[in-house]
């Protein structure tokens, strides 16, 4: 049962309604920058007072604190949650703008009143809000009744050593397959022999369990799971009977189109450093994104919300390269795009139709190995995939490149830890780059470093010579409802 019904908001408690009205006061608070900082600080000052009164935990079920840590917006309406989700994001991009008119010595009179000095549209919204995860992670450790395999996504941290392992089937964003699954694996361990593997220094087998589904309907699950000191023979007996239980026992009914198995000793192994071993079905899932099919194979980077992913891929080829020209009449196609960073080829191949060629890099060589399939498997011919790190390939690849004549365009969307300061210096110092897409799920993270690297005075000591990009247009697109989080799409332009 959906927790919005399971716990209404006419039976929380008033303390707990106090504190949510603290905590949400807060949040917009720290996001509306119409509000005095005294104000603000006053607010924050008072929230963490109550907080550590009364901790959360005292007064709410398992599920409600599980819900509140992976989908902290679940108690606001979806409209709440774009309100608060486009004034985040706005201000975010008003310390950019901040920072810039510093660099620049340019005060607009925008300014003043704490917007962008560059239009934000409204955020898009996704066009499903529940149940809109097509690959979800599942850990294994002790339940809230202390059994130690239990399938379930952390409340708690490492460090404070309080992590109680709660089953996910409440939350909003799940879907019903990711449940089934979960509570298969979790069964199917209980009858195994083997221990869980809790803490990696303590041993145990059973790891988490990953699973992706499509729009199709078709299911993966990858079983990873510490080998220890078993020998191969040994381990052949637990994966047969994982197997087994998937297909012919009662996890048969989770219907699994492909069981893949990663024997891994690390926290995160590449498909190189320890391949994906394929038990049963298919090596890949597919998908469709605008049109356009997409094989994804277990190690590759995939937009977790398909409809949004349509929303967001689109608003990135409109960027890129727009529809029409600047008579209003359609564009042929022309230039090279590049798609630094490109996973499975998503961003180019949806907007090959409007170039005459895409260059992608990736450093995941499943991903690589998707995008060229994906290419041929959407008869493209103009599309070209390049494996490896964007900070040792492109430096190379812009020299290269006879960009003067043919018109370059950009494209970026890097995980987290933003991009190198290599892949900035090539792309700022390539003349005929006049137009750059940066695509962020982090925009105050380590992204914003490399806004300001793009948009700052020439500074040869940082070998940031070519001229300045400028911000020109923001697009928040939401791909994850009932979190904080959204992508956010920021043309720069010179
Ligand atoms: C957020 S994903 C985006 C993937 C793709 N653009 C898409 O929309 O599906 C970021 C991608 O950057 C890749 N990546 C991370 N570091 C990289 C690097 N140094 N060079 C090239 N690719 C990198 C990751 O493997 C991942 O596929």
């Amino acid at each position: 049962m959906a927790l919005k019904t399971a716990c209404s908001r006419s039976v929380m408690s008033t303390k707990r309604n106090h504190m949510f009205t603290l905590w949400k006061t807060w949040r917009l608070c720290s996001t509306n920058d119409t509000i005095p900082t005294s104000q603000v600080k006053a607010s924050r000052k008072r929230w963490r007072k109550s907080k550590k009164k009364h901790p959360f935990t005292d007064h709410l079920s398992w599920e409600e604190r599980l819900a509140d840590v992976v989908t902290p917006l679940w108690r606001l309406s979806y409209e709440e949650q774009l309100e608060l989700k486009q004034k985040h994001q706005e201000r975010i991009l008003f310390q950019l703008t901040e920072h810039l008119s510093g660099d620049l010595q340019s005060h607009s009179s925008s300014l003043a009143v704490g917007k962008p000095s560059f239009p934000v549209l409204p955020i898009l919204p996704s066009p499903k809000t529940d149940g809109y995860r097509n690959k979800s992670t599942f850990s294994v450790n002790r339940g809230v009744d202390g059994n130690p395999k239990t399938v379930g996504f952390y409340v708690g941290t490492g460090r404070e050593r309080n992590i109680v392992c709660v089953n996910g089937d409440h939350l909003l964003n799940m879907p019903e397959k990711h449940k089934l699954v979960a509570r298969c694996y979790q069964e199917f361990i209980r009858l195994s022999p083997l221990e869980p593997c809790l803490l990696f220094h303590t041993g145990g087998h059973w790891r988490e369990v990953t699973i992706r589904t499509n729009a199709a309907g078709h299911t993966m699950a990858i079983v990873y799971f510490h080998p220890q000191a078993l020998t191969q023979e040994e381990l052949a007996v637990h994966k047969t009977e994982l197997v087994h239980y998937f297909t012919q026992g009662p996890g048969a009914v989770c219907e699994l189109d492909s069981l893949l198995f990663q024997e891994s000793s690390m926290t995160r192994c590449t498909h190189e450093e320890s391949p994906y071993q394929l038990l049963h079905g298919q090596p890949h899932i597919h998908e469709e994104v605008l049109g356009f099919k997409f094989r994804i194979s277990a190690d590759a980077f995939f937009q977790v919300n398909q409809p949004a992913a349509e929303v967001l891929y689109g608003t990135v080829r409109d960027l890129c390269v727009p529809k029409t020209d600047e008579e209003g009449k359609p564009a042929k196609p022309s230039g090279t795009l590049l798609d630094v960073c490109c996973g499975t080829g998503a961003i180019g191949i949806t907007a090959s139709p409007r170039v005459d060629r895409i260059i992608g890099i990736e450093l995941i060589e499943q991903a690589v190995e998707d995008a060229i399939h994906n290419a041929s498997l959407n008869n493209l011919l103009n599309c070209q995939f390049i494996p490896g790190k964007a900070e040792v390939v492109l430096p190379g690849l812009m020299s290269q490149l006879n960009s003067a004549a043919e018109g370059l365009t950009a494209v970026v969307n890097p995980a987290r830890a933003g991009l190198h300061h290599k892949v900035v210096r090539a792309l700022r110092n390539q003349p005929a780059i006049r137009r750059l897409v940066f695509v962020s799920c982090k925009p105050d993270g380590e992204a914003m470093r490399n806004f300001k690297e793009f948009c700052c005075a020439p500074d040869p000591q940082k070998k940031l010579t070519g001229e300045p990009f400028s911000p020109t247009l923001a697009v928040p697109v939401d791909m994850f409802p009932h979190t904080p989080h959204c992508e956010l799409v920021l043309l720069f332009e010179r």
